[in-house]
């Protein structure tokens, strides 16, 4: 299985860019997991409703040129379908049966996601009504779909 994670921005913190480093290393036995940075726009606090959805359009313009007609995509938002390690791991085992073998999960930039890739996504999942600053999200997404793997393959770490 082909596992890609599409985040916006570069990652600035060290702790991160090591955690991420060290689950996709261990994700090597498991899938094929590929990371894609995509440029962000400058988002300052007094923005207009109407700056803040041009800036999440064009982010979602660059997100969209990532991702291809046969990829399952799944829409990382706090809104979506709450789910547990176990349902993450269903989801990823289910689209490994019914043949979809590259799996994209989308992570939005500060402001969120553009409505344009919503609609674009097979699935919404949230890990929780938290909000997580989107490039620690990108840690813990990489963590949970080590997770996911090693539940689905039987062996031990789940607790
Ligand atoms: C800082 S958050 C964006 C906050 C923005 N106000 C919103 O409601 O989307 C950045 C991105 O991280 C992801 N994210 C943050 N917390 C999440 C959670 N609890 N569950 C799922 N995705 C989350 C989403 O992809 C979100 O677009």
């Amino acid at each position: 299985m082909q596992i890609k994670i599409i985040g916006v921005g570069k990652l600035k913190e060290k702790y991160l860019k090591m955690g991420i480093e060290e689950y996709t290393k261990r994700l090597g036995s498991y899938c094929k997991i590929q990371i894609v940075e995509v440029p962000d726009e400058k988002a300052p606090e007094n923005l207009s409703d109407k700056e803040m959805a041009q800036v999440k359009d064009k982010e979602g313009e660059r997100i969209l040129a990532k991702i291809r007609d046969n990829e399952y995509v799944i829409a990382m938002a706090i809104e979506g379908k709450l789910v547990s390690s176990e349902d993450l791991a269903k989801e990823l085992d289910q689209c490994g049966i019914s043949g979809k073998s590259s799996v994209t999960f989308v992570i939005g930039g500060s402001l969120g996601l553009s409505p344009s890739v919503v609609k674009r996504a097979n699935s919404k999942m949230s890990f929780g009504r938290i909000t997580l600053p989107h490039q620690l999200m990108r840690l813990v997404l990489t963590e949970q779909i080590y997770r996911a793997f090693r539940i689905n393959a039987g062996h031990s770490y789940h607790k």
